[in-house]
């Protein structure tokens, strides 16, 4: 039995308190199909998402099973089903591995076989077999409820909630849903409750609940429904609501509640005489349940292993972003070796003998200072050229990772998803394009244009801002709202990267001081020169008006970064951005 007592959401509006639920009383007994109907507005929604724990209570009691929620512990991941109006699937996926997918996510299974017969009956259950291999990006908007609901059906939830599964269907489509929803509230007790605008196939739900600016109107059963509002057709009754304030209605339900309170149980024992509604046998001690679900859940590890091998899954199906990787990891190694020749030039040294003439001994210094400009800038910003270059990889690996898929996300995470799982699998992901893009990049270069000095700590470097870059910007991407906002966000971080190093033009020293420790391209730039040999080093040194910093130094800032972006990532990733 799910009980709301004075179940009240409220929000601070305009200075005030606004109930957008206010004082919801209802009882749901197990095996209840339940709509939730009222005019655009009037706080469905908000109420689905206050039972689902999505939106706290501000006042009253939420009961389960004889669980009294806000005291004892929300419910467990899979004990609920929540289909949301959005798509909590990924168009490149097929219908089957989307199932797969959300179960591996949900479920602990003993091994393959149960696995696929869960994966089986589910598909079953919600007509989905015969389009099982079906990419998600061509069904049909019902074919695509049909798969929310099937990934929400894969831990048997006891109570599924479901918000406006049925908007934008045909009338046949929205017929097959409702029925469908009706049928999954026939067995194990399972009460679903459905958010709808249509007031289409009432007959086929034990109850509806009518909803006015938050408060209670009307639960009873659906052919009571004119009667209780005084109408001939259903149609009738949003426009009869709007006649009276929605605390007269309030009231007015309240004195009438407990007769059609009996009228609903009286059509409940109906059902289950003549086998309509079959209930599960015995209750069953809060306690044990909690436990049994617990059991269930599957690891941290597993979950990893799933996200990573989906996220691969996705990556090689979109033929786009394949491409776009290729194209920008063979092409900007190129634009750097266009530009390598004066690197490779020797640059003349001092003669150990004292010249015999000062104009000699002047064209020999005129002649090593001009080889020194010349090698030094040249060895310095292909340097730069580089670091840059990975920066901007860095900001195109991570900055739509998380941001674009933030709802089916938040979505998982209701359904169980570990944070930590999840951000593990962006990192492993992430790292393997971090490591191809920029050992490609140094080992490129290197072969066209010697890296003159130590090529291990330059490749290491590469590494790390491309490493750095792609965790900020993954942080980024876990804290923003929305893609647009990280994607704007990153690009801007990634072209102030060249001006703030001081590789090109040195900064004030007032400016400098403050900006240096964020600017990931400097480290490691700074790092890579101090690799360099001698001579090329002293050339770079003879160009350049900002100071270097030691390797160690570059290294240790650089690793700062990345932690730090971790944990802000980490912080984004676990912070509840549902809407
Ligand atoms: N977190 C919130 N902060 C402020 N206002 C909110 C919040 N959540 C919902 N609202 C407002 O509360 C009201 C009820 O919203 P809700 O989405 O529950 O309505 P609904 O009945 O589901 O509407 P519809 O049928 O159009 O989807 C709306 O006016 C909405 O703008």
């Amino acid at each position: 039995m799910l009980e709301l007592k004075d179940v009240c959401f409220t929000i601070r509006k305009d200075g005030e308190d606004a109930n957008l639920v206010d004082k919801v009383s209802i009882q749901i007994p197990k095996g209840h199909f339940m709509a939730i109907v009222g005019p655009s507005g009037c706080g469905k929604t908000t109420l689905l998402k206050t039972i689902a724990g999505l939106n706290p209570e501000s006042d009253g009691a939420l009961i389960w099973d004889g669980r009294d929620l806000s005291k004892e512990g929300d419910f467990s991941p899979s004990e609920i089903g929540y289909v949301p109006q959005f798509s909590i699937a990924y168009d490149p996926l097929t219908v089957d591995e989307s199932v797969e997918a959300a179960t591996r996510l949900r479920v602990k299974t003993k091994n393959n076989a149960e696995l696929d017969q869960r994966i089986d009956r589910v598909l079953e259950e919600t007509g989905l077999a015969p389009i099982a291999d079906r990419p998600v990006k061509v069904l049909s908007g019902g074919q695509k409820r049909r798969l929310g609901l099937a990934m929400e059906l894969v831990s048997d939830p006891k109570l599924l909630l479901c918000d406006e599964v049925t908007s934008g269907l045909d009338p046949r489509s929205e017929r097959e849903i409702v029925r469908l929803l009706h049928d999954l509230s026939r067995k194990d007790g399972r009460i679903v409750l459905s958010v709808t605008h249509s007031l289409a196939h009432l007959e086929l739900y034990d109850s509806i609940l009518v909803l006015h600016e938050g408060r209670v109107a009307y639960h009873g059963p659906p052919d009571q429904l004119t009667h209780y509002f005084s109408v001939k057709d259903t149609e009738e009754v949003y426009p009869r609501l709007a006649g009276q304030p929605s605390d007269r209605w309030q009231s007015s339900w309240e004195k009438h509640r407990v007769s059609y309170y009996k009228m609903l149980e009286r059509n409940r024992e109906k059902s289950v005489a003549s086998g309509a509604l079959s209930l599960p046998p015995a209750k069953v001690e809060g306690e044990e349940v909690k436990d049994e679900v617990a059991t269930k859940m599957p690891g941290l590890v597993s979950q990893f292993g799933t996200l990573l091998s989906r996220r691969w899954r996705i990556f090689f199906r979109d033929r786009g972003q394949v491409l776009l990787q290729l194209a920008i990891m063979i092409c900007f190694p190129l634009l750097v070796i266009l530009f390598s020749d004066k690197a490779k030039d020797p640059i003349r040294k001092y003669s150990d003998t004292r010249q015999s003439d000062m104009q000699e001994e002047v064209q020999e210094h005129q002649n090593v200072r001009m080889d020194q400009v010349k090698v030094g800038s040249a060895v310095s910003g292909i340097i730069m050229f580089q670091v840059v270059l990975l920066a901007l990889m860095g900001s195109n690996n991570s900055a739509r990772e998380i941001a674009g898929e933030r709802l089916i996300y938040e979505k998982e995470k209701f359904g169980g998803l570990r944070p930590s799982a999840y951000l593990a699998s962006k990192v492993a992901f992430l790292s393997c394009l971090v490591i191809a893009q920029s050992l490609w990049m140094a080992f490129f270069v290197n072969t066209f244009g010697q890296f003159r000095g130590d090529f291990v700590q330059h490749a290491g470097f590469l590494l790390l801002v491309n490493g750095a870059m792609t965790a900020i910007c993954l942080a980024i991407s876990s804290l923003m709202r929305t893609a647009e906002q990280a994607s704007l966000l990153s690009i801007y971080l990634v072209g102030f990267q060249l001006p703030l190093s001081g590789a090109v033009l040195a900064l004030p020293e007032s400016v400098e001081t403050y900006t240096r420790p964020f600017i990931s391209s400097y480290w490691a730039w700074s790092g890579s020169v101090e690799g360099l040999q001698t001579q090329v080093h002293d050339a770079v040194k003879a160009v350049i008006d900002t100071t270097l910093s030691s390797r160690d130094a570059c290294l240790y800032t650089l690793a700062a970064h990345i932690g730090v972006a971790l944990f802000a990532s980490w912080l984004g990733t676990r912070r509840h951005q549902w809407d």
